[in-house]
């Protein structure tokens, strides 16, 4: 793999069930680190991911996964990722380290290997005694960290999660975010993870691909996706900002106020100029308790895009992280 190409890139992607179109014309190019990618029900990101890991045919497109020719590589392409599915996916009958161990052998790794790695990803994933126990005893929390260590147990350089976090408790949740974005800083890898949380999106995401109806609508880092236009500035006052508001209109900048909050928005300002707001608060007696860059909210932005209504700017394809090549 160059140093600066993508890990996944993909042209003119196409997939039909009878006369539904799951998938149309789709082109992508997801660099390194993690991507989260998003869409409303049935926008298509599970027919994506299986096209992907060539579990599924598709009508039309081609391109490149990791080093490999897509999708005529799919096999040698299944053997570098990682796959989290969404349902659950064990033998019953097996305790957790038998479970995670039979990925590993069924990934190719010697059993005396296959076991070695299986406790090594069990306890990264912070499993104690309860390996030994019978997965089908299993909470909903540790059967999400199962399937966390299965993926991870050939060590591939590609992870694909669909819902890592769905039905953990906070606690959980959190530790699942911080092993996602841990691989990706500390182990290099990449990951694509499928999710409606959205403020997982925004905690451990660098990239972000929104379908809808099955095409491609914004694909961007985060950072640029949350930027706001033109340079803007976020400031929470502690009393009234009304007398604020009208200085900072007089002076030539547009204002919105947050509906239910002393929160305000200010257009046309950037931060080494903030100095003027303050200038402006002290004169009208506005106490203000934060000033910082505004971002756009990812909410605002996946309904936007959602409901078309948005002139979120698409295609905006984000600068490959080389850190990890
Ligand atoms: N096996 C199938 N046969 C027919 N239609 C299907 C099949 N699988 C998916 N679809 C349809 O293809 C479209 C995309 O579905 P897909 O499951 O890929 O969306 P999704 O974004 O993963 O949805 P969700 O967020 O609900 O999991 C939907 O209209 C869905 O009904």
């Amino acid at each position: 793999m160059s140093e600066s190409s993508g890990i996944v890139e993909l042209q003119g992607v196409s997939k039909r069930y009878g006369n539904i179109d799951a998938l149309r014309d789709v082109s992508l190019n997801i660099p390194k680190g993690v991507t989260g990618l998003l869409g409303p029900n049935g926008s298509g990101k599970s027919t994506l991911i299986k096209s992907l890991l060539g579990l599924l045919h598709v009508q039309t497109g081609h391109g490149r996964v990791l080093d490999f020719q897509w999708p005529r590589d799919a096999r040698i392409i299944r053997d570098h990722i990682g796959y989290l599915p969404e349902d659950d996916c064990y033998v019953a009958g097996l305790v957790g380290i038998e479970s995670v161990t039979l990925m590993a052998r069924l990934s190719g790794l010697s059993s005396k290997e296959g076991l070695r790695r299986s406790h090594e990803m069990m306890d990264y994933c912070g499993f104690g005694e309860e390996r030994y126990r019978e997965v089908e005893s299993y909470s909903t929390g540790m059967r999400q960290k199962l399937k966390f260590a299965q993926a991870l147990v050939h060590d591939p350089p590609l992870l694909i999660l669909d819902e890592p976090t769905t039905g953990l408790d906070p606690d959980q949740r959190l530790a699942m975010l911080r092993r996602i974005r841990n691989l990706a800083t500390e182990h290099c890898k990449s990951v694509i993870l499928s999710t409606h949380i959205l403020p997982d999106v925004r905690s451990v995401c660098d990239h972000v691909v929104i379908l809808v109806g099955g095409t491609v609508r914004v694909e961007s880092s985060l950072e640029q996706l949350s930027r706001p236009a033109e340079p803007t500035m976020h400031v929470s006052t502690v009393n009234d900002p009304t007398d604020l508001i009208s200085r900072l209109q007089t002076a030539g900048y547009t204002v919105h106020q947050d509906t239910e909050s002393y929160g305000l928005r200010v257009e046309g300002i950037e931060q080494k100029n903030a100095s003027k707001i303050w200038e402006l608060a002290a004169e009208t007696n506005t106490g203000i308790r934060r000033l910082e860059p505004a971002v756009n909210s990812l909410d605002q932005i996946f309904m936007d895009v959602a409901t078309g209504s948005s002139v979120t700017p698409a295609s905006m394809v984000a600068e490959a992280d080389d850190a990890c090549s």
